[in-house]
């Protein structure tokens, strides 16, 4: 059993719930104990979760949160810059599932939070799960 927790950036509390449900779900189906906690935006993840990994509270993470394209460029950085950072503590040991959602409109979230439709959430989840397996097979644990 190893200990996961959820980030999510709260924007939107309907699709958050359904991410999160999912991300639970699998979570729950392999074995896993899990914690989640709130920060502001998708922004606000990638150093959410550099925080909690240095505290080594934690084996792996899930991060979630939903992105929807508004009037400006903003979309961009949010989206791009998120996926980076987490991508980064990724590249440095750190197994993180990404389910923060990039999408044009609400009925494209919904159909992607969904764990009876496309579950973003779960494949996040399952993600995390798959990367620390690989990190406890090569460092031999
Ligand atoms: N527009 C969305 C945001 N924007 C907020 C940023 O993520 C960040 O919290 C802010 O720039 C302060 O640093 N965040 C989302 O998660 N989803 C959006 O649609
Ligand atoms: C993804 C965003 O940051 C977006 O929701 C912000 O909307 P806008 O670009 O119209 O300010």
């Amino acid at each position: 059993m190893a200990r996961f927790l959820i980030v999510e950036a709260r924007f939107y509390d309907t699709f958050n719930d359904l991410l999160v449900s999912g991300a639970r779900a699998a979570l729950a189906e392999a074995g896993h104990e899990v914690e989640t906690i709130c920060v502001p935006g998708a922004l606000e993840i990638p150093g959410a979760i550099a925080l909690a990994s240095e505290s080594g509270r934690y084996d792996g993470f899930v991060a979630l949160g939903v992105v929807i394209r508004g009037e400006t460029y903003h979309f961009e950085i949010v989206a791009g810059e998120s996926a980076r950072g987490i991508l980064a503590l990724t590249m440095d040991g750190v197994p993180i599932g990404n389910g923060i959602l990039t999408v044009e409109n609400e009925a494209q979230a919904r159909v992607r939070a969904d764990p009876a439709e496309k579950d973003k959430g779960g494949e996040a989840a399952r993600a995390a799960i798959r990367l620390l397996e690989l990190k406890n097979n090569f460092s031999g644990n």
